[in-house]
């Protein structure tokens, strides 16, 4: 399978803040959301990604290329959908479009008007600035395909959508990459968009690639244990990425499925974790150690 987006040993370091290390690679055709909490550097990977940062260290490819010698190949394959920040707010849609147009070579307009028709948005008599959240969007997102773009980066593109736009978006994109060319790659920290289109989780925190794997297979891998007190010692315990107790018993999670569930039995009751779940038992393992009460 080709190989859309590598990152190899990737480090980045603000002040209070670093990338580390960080290597994935996602793969053609598939939709990958980025996830974790906030302020784990999911914004600024993005932004390394499109090469509006660079590494301190590490290499990132974008189609088999890297941006010292190929940026302008590499941007005329990428569509990046923002919400708000790169439109220029006084003009229209169509007067947006006759600006952007000339920079890409594979603009096709009759593919533009297509989507701005599907989108219901308006060309001449709305200026952008009136737009809403979505409907920028969604403005966002037709200027990307219209420009056949193979991959599309997204930040955050269902934050403040209301359901229903957010349901109608992602079907877009579910849409999209039905023909197994174009490739998606968006953070987020609304899970349940993941379970509607992701074939794939990239899982940050801190700043650190905590895992890569197909969404259906973290179902079998992490799990939701509750029990007793009495079943927890420093050994069983070990077992977990964090523990929450309580008076009445523990809740934990697990990337061991088949172990803990072998380790307990029936003493104990199994949950499938969530994306939610690990989000905040790595977020909770990781301020407090193990155990979290
Ligand atoms: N240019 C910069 N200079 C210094 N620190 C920065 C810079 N850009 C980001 N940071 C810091 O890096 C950390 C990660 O921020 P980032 O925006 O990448 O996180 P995020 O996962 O996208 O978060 P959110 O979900 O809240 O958008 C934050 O602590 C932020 O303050």
């Amino acid at each position: 399978m080709e190989s859309i987006i590598q990152f190899t040993n990737v480090n980045k370091a603000f002040n209070d803040f670093a990338i580390k290390n960080l290597t994935f690679e996602i793969k053609k055709g598939f939709v990958t959301g980025f996830v974790g909490a906030n302020g784990t550097g999911k914004s600024t990977a993005i932004k390394l990604l499109m090469n509006l940062l660079q590494p301190d260290s590490g290499e990132v490819k974008v189609f088999g290329l890297n941006y010292k010698d190929h940026e302008k190949v590499i941007k005329q394959k990428i569509g990046f959908v923002y919400d708000d920040h790169v439109f220029y707010e006084h003009l229209t849609l169509q007067e947006m479009k006759n600006l952007i147009q000339p920079v890409y070579t594979q603009w096709d307009d009759e593919l533009f008007y297509k989507y701005v028709e599907q989108f219901q948005l308006p060309l001449k008599k709305k200026k952008l600035k009136t737009f809403s959240k979505g409907m920028m969007m969604k403005a966002s997102l037709a200027i990307a395909l219209s420009h056949h773009a193979e991959l599309i980066i997204m930040d955050e593109p269902t934050a403040g959508l209301d359901p229903v736009f957010r349901r109608e978006f992602l079907n877009l994109l579910h849409e999209i990459v039905q023909d197994g060319e174009k490739t998606i790659f968006f953070s987020t920290h609304i899970t349940s968009d993941l379970d509607r289109i992701a074939d794939y989780i990239v899982f940050l925190h801190n700043g650190e690639l905590i895992f890569m794997h197909e969404f259906y297979t973290i179902a079998e891998k992490y799990v939701l244990v509750k029990g007793g007190l009495d079943l927890l010692d420093p050994d069983t315990e070990k077992e977990f990425i964090a523990i929450r107790k309580t008076k009445m018993g523990f809740e934990g999670l697990s990337s061991n499925k088949g172990r803990v569930m072998q380790l307990f039995g029936d003493l104990a009751l199994y949950e499938t974790a969530t994306l939610e779940d690990i989000m905040f038992y790595t977020k909770k393992g990781g301020e407090k150690g193990v155990s979290i009460s």
